[in-house]
């Protein structure tokens, strides 16, 4: 069908009714090729049209649709002729918006549920007849709403999908997005191109191109720009994406604040700027961001100090660079869980503030160009490769911009960041002779800096500091599980760290997923 296709400008919204799914739906429909962003329910129906989408999802969530109080959905909604679909609690809102009937029925189904497709409609053709999908419901559609043809049901669920084409609506009260329901993600792939009309076609390349112009837009025929480059993935596709837009108008920015790990700055001087060819220049910041640190342990105020003196880097570079011209844009690799846990997002909570957004401070003076503010890491790492990048950057595991200063649980001093680099070098050694380095998104190695216990090394009484090794594994950072690495690969480092670093005489492992520790401990 030859729709809109979905993009930046035309978003397919997630609604998010408090599920726990809703960033997973938003995965899901970008991996269907069609752009995607995660809104609170409490948007307006003007709000979210504004936004132009390509199509409405509404997400499960834990209230029932009869309670007084429970979430609701502007029934105007199915009135504007945008696409809707439903999940679970979204499915039995539109249901009752819509003049159906949605009661307790007493018949839960939780976790893997047969289904039973009684009429192939739009959605579930060429699936076999009987096949299992993920419930997780307590209340159910009892009558479909007028116009409507149920299309699928279950032991416990009557109703368990219903479309109307005409109108491009459809819904379905079982999880088409989590793995449990194998033909989940052609339904909901279905929905998007055969009842939304929408072209999927948001590919790495598309995605290069769209951006190269909307920077194009931004920048102007003139117009100058630095770029906070950190050797990462990300600041490196945003360079070269702005690079491939504006050329020699974009100078990159490499701030030694002190805090980077052992052999990072040669990294990035020599063999990053051999891989890609950048117009590079190096702050020396690093006796300012001690300065500042100084006697600073509140995360919060950290991240804050650190943001502020990263953009104070970038005004002396760009007064530097300039001589009296002026450097209007600031271009940084801020990615969407940046934004997400700054909270940036829409309603969503402040996790912490990374540098390049909530840490920013309030007197910024260059406009931000920030192309890659609305994707996912793994998303990044595909525009990298389309960009022609090389593995070896495209594939690096992350590192944070506040770097050691949030690995450091306490006061930030030149001796505990010497500690912290070895041991972190040690680790990191460690890891990628053991192989893991594609296993493990990263490993942060965290200095207990306020945290004594008692040793013993050559005989003698020690108390020195635990360092915490923190394994994880991730697609987007957004959850991570922690990394079983081999218990020889952990018994190497653990010798060699309290071997080599002489403050250090206990090594501990943090087996916590996130939800709920973060993957950094500040
Ligand atoms: N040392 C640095 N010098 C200049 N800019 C930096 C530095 N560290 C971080 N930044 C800026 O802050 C942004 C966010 O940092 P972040 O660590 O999330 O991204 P990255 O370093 O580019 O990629 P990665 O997530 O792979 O480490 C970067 O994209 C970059 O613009
Ligand atoms: O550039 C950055 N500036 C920051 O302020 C920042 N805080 C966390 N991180 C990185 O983001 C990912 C998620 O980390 P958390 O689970 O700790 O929030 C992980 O990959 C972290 O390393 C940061 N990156
Ligand atoms: N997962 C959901 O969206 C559940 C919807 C609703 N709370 C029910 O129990 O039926
Ligand atoms: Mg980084």
């Amino acid at each position: 069908m030859d729709g809109v296709s979905s993009s930046g400008e035309h978003p397919v919204l997630v609604v998010d009714y408090g599920a726990q799914y809703a960033q997973l739906i938003a995965r899901r429909v970008r991996e269907a090729q069609a752009y995607s962003e995660v809104v609170p329910h409490s948007m307006s129906v003007d709000d979210m049209l504004a936004k132009d989408p390509a199509a409405i999802v509404l997400s499960g969530g834990p209230a029932s649709v009869y309670a007084e109080g429970a979430p609701s959905v502007d029934p105007a909604l199915f009135e504007t002729g945008v696409p809707v679909f439903g999940i679970c609690y979204g499915f039995q809102l539109m249901a009752s918006a819509l003049g159906g009937t949605v009661a307790h029925t007493g018949d839960r189904e939780y976790g893997r549920t047969e289904l039973h497709v009684t009429d192939p409609g739009r959605l579930h053709g060429d699936i076999p007849e009987a096949h299992p999908v993920w419930m997780s419901h307590g209340d159910g559609v009892t009558v479909a709403p007028e116009g409507f043809t149920t299309t699928a049901s279950s032991p416990g669920a009557p109703v368990a999908a219903f479309e109307d084409v005409d109108r491009r609506l459809a819904g379905v009260q079982y999880h088409p997005e989590v793995g449990h329901s194998p033909h989940g993600q052609l339904v909901l792939e279905r929905f998007l191109r055969d009842v939304a009309g929408i072209r999927t076609d948001w590919t790495p390349a598309n995605i290069v191109a769209e951006t190269v112009e909307a920077i194009r837009a931004q920048v102007g025929h003139a117009g100058r720009a630095i770029c906070g480059l950190s050797g990462g993935v990300d600041s490196a596709v945003a360079a070269a994406l702005v690079q491939r837009a504006i050329g020699d108008r974009l100078t990159c920015v490499f701030v030694d604040h002190g805090l980077l790990r052992e052999g990072e700055r040669g990294q990035v001087e020599r063999d990053f700027v051999a891989a890609t060819g950048v117009d590079l220049v190096t702050v020396d910041a690093e006796e300012v961001f001690l300065r500042e640190l100084a006697d600073v342990v509140d995360p919060e105020e950290k991240r804050k100090i650190i943001g502020r003196e990263f953009i104070r880097s970038f005004e002396g570079a760009a007064r530097d660079l300039a001589e009296g011209e002026g450097v209007d844009f600031l271009v940084q690799g801020t990615l969407y869980p940046d934004v997400v846990e700054s909270g940036g997002g829409s309603g969503a909570a402040n996790i912490k503030s990374h540098h390049n957004v909530g840490g920013l401070p309030d007197d910024l003076q260059f406009s931000l160009v920030e192309p890659l503010r609305a994707l996912f890491k793994d998303e990044v790492r595909a525009v990298g490769t389309e960009l022609g990048l090389p593995e070896s950057i495209v594939q690096r595991q992350p590192f944070p911009g506040p770097g050691l200063a949030i690995r450091i649980i306490g006061a930030v001093s030149a001796d505990r960041l010497a500690t912290l680099r070895r041991a972190d070098a040690i680790a990191r050694e460690e890891l990628s002779a053991a192989g893991l380095d594609r296993t493990i998104w990263q490993c942060p190695v965290v200095l207990l800096a306020d945290v004594r216990s008692v040793g013993v090394q050559g005989d003698g009484r020690t108390y020195g500091h635990p360092v915490v090794l923190r394994p994880v594994s991730s697609e987007d950072a957004m959850t991570a599980d922690w990394t079983r690495v081999p218990y020889e690969t952990l018994e190497r480092i653990s010798t060699r760290i309290t071997n080599e670093c002489a403050e250090i005489n206990r090594v501990v492992l943090d087996v916590t997923s996130k939800p709920p520790g973060t993957i950094e401990w500040e």
